[in-house]
Parts: C-alpha cells; sequence; structure tokens
C-alpha cells in the first residue's frame, strides 16, 4: 500500500463489518419445523404449554398407591387388585382406589388417586391379583406434570441456530413453522491472470491452482451463506468492473488484486462503481490489504426490495492465508450479523509455546488446541505462517489474534481466539 492513510484496528473493522451486516440483515420467511434444522430463528418463539403435559408413567408397569406398598418385600409382597390399564395414548378415566393396581405403559396418563409407578421387573400379575416386591416413594417412576419446561419461558431467542437439540424442543412445544432468516446469497469475484481452476488444463509456467474460489466458499456456506457463485476474472479492469457490476446476491467477497500494484484492479473497480469505502488497511498480518464497504444494487439486502440496496463488499488479499483469515475474521461476522446472530462470544486460550508477535500489526495465526500442562487445554501456533502457505491452514482449526509487541509472545500468555468456519475446535 502506498496510502498513508493510517491502519484500521482489528477491533474497528470487524465492528464496521458487523455494522455493515446489521444494516443488511436478510428477510424472514417461515418454513415447516421439519425443515428448519441449521437456520437461523429470526424471531423468539415462548412456550406456550407445559411439558410433560400430564402426569405420565415412566415406566411400563402398574400405578399404585405408595402407601399401600409400606414395608412391600420379595418375601411379604404387598397384594393388590388389578383394575383397568392407561396406555399411551389412551388414557383411562378410572380412579384408582386404595388396595388396587392398574396396567399402566410407559408415557400413559397416571390416573387419579394414583402417585407412583411399580415396574414390570418388580410385581407379579396372576389371576386379576399384583403383587409388589418392593416399598415406593410416592412419586416413583412418575414424570410430574410441567418439570420440564413451562408456558411462558423461552424455547428459542432471535438469532439461535435451530440445532437438532432446538428442533426437538420446539416440536415438542407444538410448533408446526418457525420464522428464520434467508441465508444470505454471496459472489465471490477471484480474480488473477494466473489462477487456473483445477481439472481447467494443464498449468502455464507462472499458473497456479485456484485455491481462494474454493476455499473461500467453502468457508462462507459454513458459516451461513446460502447459495454462493463463483466468477473468476483475469487482471483487467473493465472485466473487474463487469464483474462488480453484474455481481448479484446479498453480499460480495473478492480475493486478491486489491493491493497497489499495476494489476491490481479491484479498488479502481468499486470506486468507479460508486461504491462506498468504510474500511481500507486493516493493522493486521496477514490481511493488511483489506477493503470493506458497500456497493449499491442487487437483489436482495435490509429491505428486501431489490434494486438499490447497499449490499457489504469485502475485497479480501489474494494470498490464500490472507484471503481465508480475513474471510474468518471479516466475512462470518457479517455473515452472521445478516442472519440477525449476536457476534461470536469472545473466547481466549492460554499458549503452551511462544508466539511470534509483529512490531506494529496484529497477527492472526493459526493454531489448534492441544493438551497443555496439567492437561489444560491450550493453544499451539503452527509455523511458519507466510501468506502464501497452505499448510498452516489445513492443519489449524481457530485463529489465535496476537497482538504487536517486540520479541515472542511468551508461552502461558492468554490470546483472543476467533473460530474458522466449518472446523471443530470452538465450533460454528
Ligand atoms: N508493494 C506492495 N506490494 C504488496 C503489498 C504492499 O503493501 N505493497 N501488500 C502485500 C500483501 S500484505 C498482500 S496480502 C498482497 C495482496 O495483494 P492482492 O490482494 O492484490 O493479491 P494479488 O496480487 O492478486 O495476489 C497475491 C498472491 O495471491 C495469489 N492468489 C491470488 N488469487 C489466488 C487464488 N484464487 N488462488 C491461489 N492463489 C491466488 C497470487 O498468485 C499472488 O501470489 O499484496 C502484497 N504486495
Ligand atoms: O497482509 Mo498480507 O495479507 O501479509 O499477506
Amino acid at each position: 500500500m502506498t496510502s498513508v492513510a493510517p491502519l484500521t484496528s482489528l477491533h474497528d473493522a470487524r465492528a464496521a463489518a458487523i455494522a455493515l451486516g446489521s444494516a443488511a440483515a436478510t428477510a424472514v420467511e417461515t418454513v415447516p419445523i421439519a425443515e428448519a434444522a441449521g437456520r437461523i430463528a429470526a424471531e423468539q418463539v415462548i412456550v406456550p404449554i407445559a411439558l410433560p403435559r400430564f402426569d405420565g408413567s415412566a415406566m411400563d408397569g402398574y400405578a399404585v398407591r405408595a402407601a399401600d406398598l409400606a414395608g412391600a418385600t420379595a418375601d411379604a409382597p404387598a397384594v393388590l387388585r388389578l383394575v383397568d390399564e392407561s396406555r399411551a395414548g389412551h388414557p383411562t378415566d378410572a380412579v384408582l382406589g386404595s388396595g388396587e393396581a392398574m396396567r399402566i405403559s410407559t408415557g400413559a396418563r397416571v390416573p387419579a388417586g394414583a402417585d407412583a409407578v411399580v415396574r414390570v421387573e418388580d410385581a407379579d400379575e396372576a389371576d386379576g391379583v399384583v403383587r409388589v416386591r418392593v416399598a415406593l416413594a410416592s412419586g416413583h417412576d412418575i414424570r410430574p406434570a410441567g418439570e420440564d419446561v413451562q408456558p411462558g419461558e423461552h424455547a428459542v431467542a432471535a438469532g439461535d441456530l435451530l440445532h437438532p437439540g432446538r428442533i426437538a424442543l420446539l416440536g415438542g412445544i407444538g410448533v408446526a413453522s418457525v420464522a428464520v432468516r434467508r441465508p444470505p446469497s454471496v459472489t465471490v469475484v477471484a480474480t488473477g491472470d494466473e489462477v487456473v481452476v483445477a481439472g481447467g488444463g494443464a498449468l502455464g509456467a507462472g499458473d497456479v491452482h485456484d485455491v481462494n474460489g474454493v476455499a473461500i466458499p467453502a468457508l462462507l456456506r459454513a458459516a451461513g451463506a446460502g447459495e454462493v457463485r463463483v466468477v473468476r476474472v483475469g487482471d483487467d479492469r473493465e472485466a473487474t468492473i463487469a464483474a462488480f457490476r453484474d455481481a448479484g446476491g446479498d453480499l460480495i467477497v473478492s480475493c486478491g488484486g486489491v493491493s497497489v500494484g499495476r494489476h491490481d484492479h479491484v479498488r479502481p473497480a468499486l470506486e468507479a462503481l460508486g461504491a462506498r469505502q468504510a474500511v481500507f488497511g486493516v493493522a493486521l498480518q496477514p490481511g493488511k490489504p483489506t477493503w470493506i464497504g458497500t456497493l449499491a444494487g442487487g437483489e436482495g439486502g435490509a429491505a428486501e426490495g431489490g434494486g438499490g440496496s447497499a449490499r457489504p463488499v469485502f475485497g479480501l488479499p489474494g494470498n490464500p492465508a490472507s484471503a481465508f483469515v480475513t474471510a474468518a475474521l471479516f466475512v462470518a461476522p457479517a455473515l452472521r450479523a445478516m442472519l440477525g446472530r449476536p457476534p461470536e462470544p469472545v473466547r481466549r486460550g492460554r499458549l503452551v509455546e511462544d508466539a511470534p508477535r509483529d512490531g506494529r500489526r496484529m497477527r492472526a495465526l493459526r493454531a489448534v488446541v492441544v493438551l497443555g500442562e496439567d492437561a489444560t487445554l491450550g493453544v499451539r501456533i503452527l509455523g511458519p505462517q507466510h501468506s502464501h502457505r497452505l499448510r498452516p491452514l489445513a492443519d489449524g482449526d481457530l485463529l489465535a489474534i496476537v497482538p504487536p509487541g517486540e520479541g515472542p509472545l511468551p508461552a502461558g500468555s492468554l490470546v483472543e481466539l476467533v473460530a474458522v468456519p466449518g472446523a471443530t475446535s470452538l465450533g460454528a
């Protein structure tokens, strides 16, 4: 960068990305609960009914009065008269009297008058008589009504990921459909004359296989993007302008061509199209020449009216590690915001080895969680980490944020950790 403009801090650049994402939140749509897994709830859902709905049996056996079993043992069983049956889905209106037992199945409503359930294994039934070999406390093997959830509690909050466990709760409380955010669609513009798609023929002398055009869509999908279209464009001003002008979707991400070289056309192209710049240049390694802003157009956007809404644009540096890291640090939080999700919570880990530092820029280092001393979880930085290297991307699954300073940051220091979407250490 020849620009003398001061670099934006990582914190401020992330805040700008999140603000642009929030302003471009996607529309709310309603989907059947059976299709809602993996979507993001757009509205809070309140629990309408108590669960369990009724006092029910936790076991197959006999509904009884606990007082009738006082002192019962295998040698001196309590002898009860068998009356009626309560089956799951077929409750009885009969009231259990003193000295009586009623067959009951798991999930069946406990009849009035009963206050415990004896498991079949603890009783013998013959000729209309049930002999119970155990004494039980009142409430034994009964699931009380309302012990799980109560009306008025929240089931899910706006912004919650509808993972299978939340689908379970929504199913149980009888929710048929749920309001979710439409996943943002993305156009990825991958630049560079030298970039050749794998399978697209032999590489020329100075060519490289396309990394960003496959890795960035993968990362963005894992971060919640919907349809991701990839457009490849050579180092040509007019072609770059056309690629941005024609880019559909709610969000645009370019990779490469954003620096200060004679063949870097991303910023001039965005300028020619009237894009608004929020950030150019971040005090970050890798990722210094990152451009963040907005471009009018597209079919989606905040009001979902299309045509003219300001869509977030991220001009990521072309070096594969730089594109990857900046996608995780800036684009993923913007996507979260577009989906109405709160920012990821700040998490920290303790370095198990010294970490390299930069004198002036924050570093975002590819790292893994490892077992440290005393079997506590620690963070190990993978090295060496130049911006063209793919090995640390392949072996790492989170980013460790290391502030600038002289000399290495010593082992034992706490560092902020940022999840890499799709990798498992810190979850999504
Ligand atoms: N004079 C200066 N030169 C550079 C500066 C600077 O400040 N002054 N910054 C450097 C930094 S830091 C970075 S990062 C890069 C970013 O440059 P660009 O975003 O313009 O990226 P390109 O020049 O297009 O490509 C850089 C590098 O990445 C490879 N690349 C690009 N796209 C792909 C792809 N899809 N798959 C695989 N590899 C790709 C490309 O071949 C280059 O090797 O600028 C520095 N220069
Ligand atoms: O900032 Mo660049 O992203 O170092 O390689």
